[in-house]
């Protein structure tokens, strides 16, 4: 183990030992050196650096140029982070640097004096400091260790390094990538112990900029055990959607969920917190500030925050069936993509799987791809208008242009016109200085795709039957007429003709959209139930891994009404996936999340859905009948003998929560959080 000299003479002297000892008699200073800095010496000896190269070198202007095109994002959400760093460090001999993923110095604040003597060494934008470039230094070595690191004096590989003390924090993205560095550099003699803390920090709240700006759209969730700590640098954060799907999450989430980064999209939110997901969004809409205590699988404490803009709900059992609140549906559709699906797939051939009624409007739709003939596409919530949507738009031959998608019921009527019709800077009171190009523009040359058509307020009906019939979009502030040239795409699970005769929706308007009208089956009705469960879990499981149905399951499934149609069979398929154990390859009642697990049982008499009382008294006899009797005598209260049976089933299963969730015949799910209760 190190030892930490007191002085930094003392440090200076200790280094000049371990680089005698390694460069001179090929020995490894363990004692002398921490061991990140050794390992890039290591790194570094075996790239063929020469310790005593020139340390200079010309910026590249070019290659600076670009790089700050290409870190656009990282630099705006830094540059304010960099400036305040700078504040705190000034007259004190030193500079802050951000570089980027490559090393490549992006950006430098500093104190005259020492940006000069550090120009000597090339540390200036448009050098990088990648360590095969510059051997061991903080930025070069951070990025190769991805963790936070000091490397003072003559740490540093190059010998014309050694004048400096750095120290250097990665910054990652919400997905755990690399996305640049910061720095600070000084003389060494100017070594402050709070260096490296004041980098990681400002690293810290880079990322979390990076964070909330990537997911401004989406859910975030904050929380913590400790509830001050929600809202400050220390509260973990989570990425969901509506739809509760997991799209990112920050490091002290995965540490506090004890989960790994790659576990993150076989994991549901439902899989994570007992509390539903519809309960933190109302909550959050009445209340945005408030906390809401949740536990973890495991029963831990957290409190939480949720943030977004979410469409109302009232509370379902569990965020997997959301799905059959329609409002619900219609508003993720708009956040995230819609299938994860490539695109050059997703054509109208891929979606037919053998039903009759999805078949003729496949063939509707083929014939009149090319034609300038609007359609309008009815159906459930989650029965896949806006899939077919696309699957137009690419089977047709504007499949290279743009497909824009505006959902009219999830953004605010005021909002629906500047987003569809675009505006020039300033028309309006929050407009953006720059204007912005509507959504019309944007589809031009391609398909636009207007969800929820029925909820588009009457007075911008009347604009938008103007841009069709006149060819031209005029942006809000402006007099230019811009031509367009778009095929349109609308769809409502309303009926639109019902609509038209309460007034709520205009007639001229109606016929104008109305070239051809798809109605697309609910998944009830279909008659390809099983082909496309099998279509789903081909995808969802991937080429590796072959999953099947159960019997029971797929009769189930066959008789279970679908209110959240194909969205909701998507989410339970992907859940039950991720429950699968890495050898299970067949879904089982007790591997669907618990709501859809409760349905089933009472639509089928076959499966396992006995109160769970009697269904553990049946899967463990002994105790059991003891616990039964004991309830019957009145002896023992109904949580106590739960959990004496749990533990007796865990016990006998040698605690492997599936058998144990097995016998009882209740989901791994509600297992996990029972046991987080007790
Ligand atoms: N044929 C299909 N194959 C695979 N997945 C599908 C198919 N059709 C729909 N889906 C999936 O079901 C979900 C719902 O589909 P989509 O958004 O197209 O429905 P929608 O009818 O537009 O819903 P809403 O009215 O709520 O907006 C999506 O996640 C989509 O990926």
């Amino acid at each position: 183990m190190m030892q930490v000299p007191f002085s930094v003479e003392a440090r200076a002297v200790s280094l000049q030992e371990a680089r005698s000892l390694y460069f001179g008699r090929g020995e490894l200073p363990e004692a002398l050196l921490d061991q990140n800095v050794l390992r890039s010496w290591e790194r570094c000896r075996q790239a063929g650096l020469d310790p005593t190269r020139l340390a200079g070198g010309e910026p590249d202007v070019r290659g600076v140029t670009e790089a700050r095109e290409r870190n656009r994002t990282l630099i705006s959400h830094a540059q304010p982070v960099l400036e305040h760093l700078f504040e705190q460090i000034r007259n004190s001999h030193s500079m802050v640097i951000l570089a980027d993923a490559r090393g490549m110095v992006l950006q430098s604040y500093g104190d005259a004096d020492f940006l000069s003597r550090a120009e000597q060494v090339a540390l200036r934008p448009g050098t990088s400091w990648h360590e095969f470039e510059r051997g061991t230094n903080a930025i070069g070595t951070a990025l190769a260790e991805r963790g936070a690191v000091n490397v003072f004096g003559s740490e540093h590989f190059f010998e014309g390094n050694a004048f400096l003390t750095c120290s250097a924090s990665p910054i990652q993205d919400a997905q755990g990538r690399l996305m640049g560095v910061l720095d600070i550099s000084s003389d060494y003699r100017a070594f402050q112990r709070h260096s490296l803390g004041l980098v990681k920090m400002s690293s810290r709240i880079i990322e979390k900029r990076l964070f909330e700006s990537e997911f401004a759209h989406q859910g975030l969730l904050s929380f913590h055990a400790r509830p001050d700590h929600v809202g400050s640098l220390c509260e973990a954060l989570l990425a969901i959607s509506q739809d509760g799907d997991l799209l990112g999450a920050d490091q002290t989430a995965l540490e506090l969920l004890g989960l790994r980064r790659e576990d993150l999209s076989r994991r549901h939110y439902s899989m994570l917190f007992d509390v539903p997901l519809g309960t933190l969004i109302d909550r959050a809409r009445r209340d945005p500030s408030s906390l809401i205590a949740i536990s973890g699988r495991n029963g831990e404490r957290f409190y939480a925050r949720l943030r977004g803009n979410f469409a109302p709900m009232s509370a379902p059992p569990s965020a997997i069936v959301d799905a059959r609140g329609e409002r619900l549906a219609a508003r993720s559709r708009q956040e995230a993509p819609t299938a994860a699906l490539p695109t050059d797939r997703l054509t109208l051939q891929f979606l037919s799987t053998g039903d009759e009624r999805l078949q003729a409007a496949i063939d509707k739709g083929t014939r009149i791809l090319g034609r300038d003939i609007p359609i309008l596409i009815q159906g459930e919530s989650g029965a896949g208008k806006e899939m077919f949507a696309k699957a137009f738009h690419n089977s047709g031959p504007r499949a290279q242009g743009p497909f824009v998608a505006l959902n009219c019921a999830a953004i605010p009527e005021t909002l629906i016109e500047s987003e569809l019709f675009g505006y020039s800077g300033g028309a309006f009171t929050g407009a953006r200085k720059e204007g912005a190009v509507g959504k019309i523009q944007q589809a031009h040359g391609g398909t636009l795709f207007l969800d929820e058509i029925g909820d588009m307020p009457l007075s911008l009906q009347a604009r938008l039957l103007r841009v069709l019939q006149e060819r031209c979009v005029t942006p809000l502030g402006t007099n230019k007429s811009i031509p367009v040239d778009i095929t349109l795409v609308c769809a409502t699970h309303r009926r639109l003709k019902e609509e038209v005769a309460r007034g709520g929706f205009r007639e001229d308007l109606y016929y104008r959209l109305n070239g051809l009208c798809i109605n697309l089956p609910s998944l009830r009705e279909r008659s390809d139930i099983d082909r496309l469960i099998d279509k789903l879990l081909r995808e969802e499981a991937g080429p590796d891994r072959q999953v099947e149905v159960s019997h029971k399951v797929m009769e189930a499934f066959l008789k279970y009404r679908w209110p959240g149609n194909i969205r909701q069979l998507n989410n339970v398929i992907k859940v039950a996936i991720a429950l699968l154990d890495d050898d299970e390859t067949i879904i089982e009642t007790w591997h669907l999340p618990d709501d859809i697990f409760e349905e089933i049982g009472q639509i089928e008499p076959s499966v396992s859905h006995a109160p769970v009382g009697r269904t553990m008294a049946d899967a463990v006899p002994q105790p059991a009948t003891q616990a039964a009797a004991a309830a019957a005598a009145g002896m023992g209260r109904l949580e106590e003998i739960e959990r004496d049976m749990i533990n007796r089933t865990l016990e006998a299963e040698n605690g492997n929560i599936s058998s144990a969730a097995r016998r009882l015949g209740i989901s791994r799910n509600t297992l996990y959080r029972k046991l987080g209760r007790f």
